[in-house]
């Protein structure tokens, strides 16, 4: 049903931009008062006028001081796209009063994005409050429809994206993340969104590592997006044997095709059996549980070049850890490299030292070079806490598998990202609001970020449209939007303008094109490479300033005066 939409929608649309990865984001997915609003511009004949929206949100999200954009290549896919079906209008129809006239929906026939133009910060950048992530002009009537979709697009996407970054940021650069959230997630588009988004904020910064340090185990993501997948197994695996007697299929053949093992069964008994009697290993262990020895058997025997075991089913110690050495050991007799063991319950820091110390005491005993280096990967409920808890602890975990907190948010359900009115005809507009965090800033307006001289950004500054651009090296005030006595000079070593034409409409702007998921990634990295130190730390950062030229400062006050009431005392 879905995709019929989508393909007859893309049959009307003569443009070559996919549509939205989710084919429910179509036209009507908005509110219902975006429709009311239309037909009530239309009737006023006010439809048309031309209207600049901005798209930003005020707070930064889990108590940080930053945040990662993005979601704009879906909001573009969806724009290009943007054509109501006769079955839509049919519907808008039945939903508003049998009053409203046929011309409106006439109207809404024709209607595309052609006439709107879409600025917006490159999708992976590093992003503040305040400042428009988005700049959308167009006939008001168009516009407004596209204020729930736009800002339903970037909320969950920028959130996630930043969660993903923290997660990151906590456990280091050298860690390998695998994102295993989409069991938890909410709904199928909370899934896939979440791996597209947890890849683009979780990617490894050091850029010279060729192989890819972050991992998903979202097969639909890995074939949308070409993220990497990964996985290891679950305790059900592990459970569901019950003796090694089950192990038919006996035989493993050498890696190099010399020889075959016929009986790779023995063969592990024999390791854990020295591995019992070795005099490093000695009173570790007794008895392991054999039958988790059949299911490491098994698998390895199905994945022998990769052969990764979840240790924790039984006891991690006594059993799970000497097992998987000695299937690991017999792989090592055929040739074959173990990649590792994941821990999901207890104490993960505890734990991944012991694995390390028996991983490394077999190195020794047994002159295995590269043994004891064995992936340890952990995963249970982690978070940025806990993170960060087993790096004040000292662990030897490898790779950290993250679901429920990472992709639910769990930390902050949303962004609060809104999407305000700022000028209309030309005649710049304010929204005032008792909280004045609230107060939006009016004008359709040019936004940069300042850098200084050690190369991190210092300021991200608001001008009116025709102010002149920050130049290098040349001294410009920057003032705290609200907040007079806030004000500072700066010299900039470099200038970054930040809103960029992604969607021209009938403009003869050049559009910047989509960039891939990759590039994004990697956009991402380098910004957050660019912050201050002090800007990024998790316990009390430092904020950011955002701040508005002395033109557009002067202006937001006059506009303010002029638009609020003088209250009467009596
Ligand atoms: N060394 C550690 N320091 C701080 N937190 C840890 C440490 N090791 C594990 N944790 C966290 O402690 C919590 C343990 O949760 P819980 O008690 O539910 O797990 P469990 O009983 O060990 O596992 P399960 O219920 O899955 O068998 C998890 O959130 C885990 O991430
Ligand atoms: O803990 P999360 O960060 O959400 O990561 C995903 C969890 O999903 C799996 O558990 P499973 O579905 O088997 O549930 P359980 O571990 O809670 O029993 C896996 O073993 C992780 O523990
Ligand atoms: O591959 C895994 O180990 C995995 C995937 C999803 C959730 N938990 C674990
Ligand atoms: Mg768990």
């Amino acid at each position: 049903m879905a995709e019929t939409i989508a393909n007859g929608r893309a049959d009307q649309c003569a443009n070559n931009i996919d549509g939205p990865t989710n084919p429910m984001v179509t036209p009507i997915l908005t509110d219902l008062y975006q429709f009311t609003m239309a037909y009530a511009y239309w009737k006023a004949g006010k439809h048309n006028e031309r209207a600049v929206f901005d798209l930003y949100f005020r707070r930064n999200p889990f108590g940080g001081e930053y945040t990662i954009f993005a979601g704009l290549e879906e909001c573009i896919k969806f724009i290009a796209n943007f054509k109501f079906t006769e079955d839509e209008i049919a519907f808008i129809r039945s939903s508003l009063p049998p009053t409203c006239e046929d011309g409106f929906f006439e109207y809404l026939r024709e209607l595309d994005c052609s006439d709107i133009e879409i600025y917006a910060v490159t999708e992976g950048s590093v992003v503040f409050p305040k400042v428009p992530l988005m700049r959308i002009e167009g006939p008001i009537a168009v516009v407004q429809l596209l204020e729930t979709p736009f800002v339903n697009l970037i909320n969950y996407a920028s959130l996630v994206t930043t969660n993903a970054a923290r997660h990151r940021f906590v456990a280091g650069r050298s860690k390998i993340l695998l994102e295993f959230g989409l069991r938890r997630a909410q709904g199928p588009d909370g899934g896939i969104s979440a791996s597209k988004y947890c890849y683009m904020g979780g990617f490894d910064a050091t850029r010279r590592i060729t192989v890819f340090l972050c991992f998903d185990s979202n097969v639909a993501a890995g074939k949308l997006f070409g993220i990497p997948l990964r996985g290891t197994h679950s305790h059900a695996f592990v459970s569901s044997f019950l003796s090694p007697d089950e192990i038919i299929e006996k035989s493993l053949q050498h890696r190099d095709g010399s020889s075959v093992c016929e009986d790779f069964v023995s063969l592990v008994q024999t390791w854990l059996n020295k591995l019992k009697w070795s005099h490093l290993l000695g009173g570790i262990f007794s008895e392991t549980n054999q039958s988790e020895l059949a299911a490491f058997t098994s698998y390895a025997l199905a994945f022998p070049g990769s052969f990764l075991a979840l240790v924790d089913t039984y006891d991690v110690m006594r059993s799970g850890i000497p097992n998987f050495c000695a299937v690991a050991l017999a792989l090592n007799d055929l040739g074959y490299k173990s990649v590792g063991i994941r821990l999901d319950s207890g104490d993960l820091a505890y734990q991944s030292c012991e694995a390390r110390k028996f991983f490394r005491a077999i190195e020794k005993e047994f002159g295995l070079p590269g043994f004891g280096k064995m992936n340890i990967t952990a995963s249970n409920d982690l978070n940025e806490e806990t993170l960060d808890a087993l790096n004040k602890q000292g662990h030897e975990v490898d790779a950290f598998g993250i679901g429920t907190h990472l992709v639910t948010c769990y930390a902050q359900a949303a962004l609060g990202v809104v999407f305000k009115l700022v000028e209309i005809n030309n005649q710049p507009r304010i929204k005032l609001s008792e909280d004045v965090s609230k107060v939006s800033i009016p004008c359709k307006k040019r936004c940069y970020r300042l850098y200084g001289k050690e190369g991190y950004a210092l300021v991200d500054i608001m001008t009116g449209e025709n102010e002149p651009q920050p130049k290098v090296g040349e001294r410009i005030l920057c003032r705290h939007p609200f907040s007079e006595s806030k004000r500072a000079y700066v010299v900039p070593q470099h200038v970054e303008e930040l809103l960029k034409c992604f969607w021209p409409g009938n403009s003869d702007k050049t559009r910047e094109d989509l960039p891939p998921l990759k590039e994004i990634r990697e956009r991402c990295i380098e910004q957050l490479d660019k912050m201050r130190p002090d800007h990024m730390r998790r316990l009390n950062p430092t904020p950011y300033k955002v701040s508005v030229s002395a033109k557009l400062y002067d202006f937001i006050h006059f506009l303010w005066l002029n638009e609020a009431p003088v209250g009467e005392l009596q």
